[in-house]
């Protein structure tokens, strides 16, 4: 089918939709960006203070409480748990490259 076959009002329909859609996606970026500011500033503090990059018990915290909340959600758990690990494990290199930069607790140039 192409574009001009479709029913004006499926068609209508599927713009609405599609338009909160684009408005959800441009909110999860600012949201992501917020996040990966505030990690930034946690590689830091980490990196100058000798502290590892990663805290799996930390992670396990956020896994637990995110299936919690998905579920009430009705979203499904284990999407929710492999979309954090995704993000950790992108702010965990981002913590290494910081601890690689940092020398001595301070900044190398
Ligand atoms: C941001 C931190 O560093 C890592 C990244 C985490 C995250 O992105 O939420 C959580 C735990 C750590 O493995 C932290 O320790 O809080």
């Amino acid at each position: 089918m192409t574009d001009s076959e479709i029913d004006p009002a499926v068609r209508a329909e599927l713009t609405r939709l599609r338009d909160s859609i684009d408005n959800i996606d441009a909110a999860v970026v600012h949201m992501l960006a917020e996040r990966f500011k505030c990690t930034q500033q946690v590689g830091r503090l980490k990196a100058e203070h000798d502290l590892p990059p990663a805290d799996p018990a930390r992670e396990a915290q956020q896994i637990a409480r995110l299936r919690r909340l998905a579920e009430s959600a009705k979203l499904d758990p284990a999407f929710a748990e492999k979309l954090l690990n995704f993000i950790v494990a992108e702010v965990i290199r981002h913590h290494e490259r910081i601890a690689g930069d940092t020398r001595g607790g301070q900044p190398q140039r």
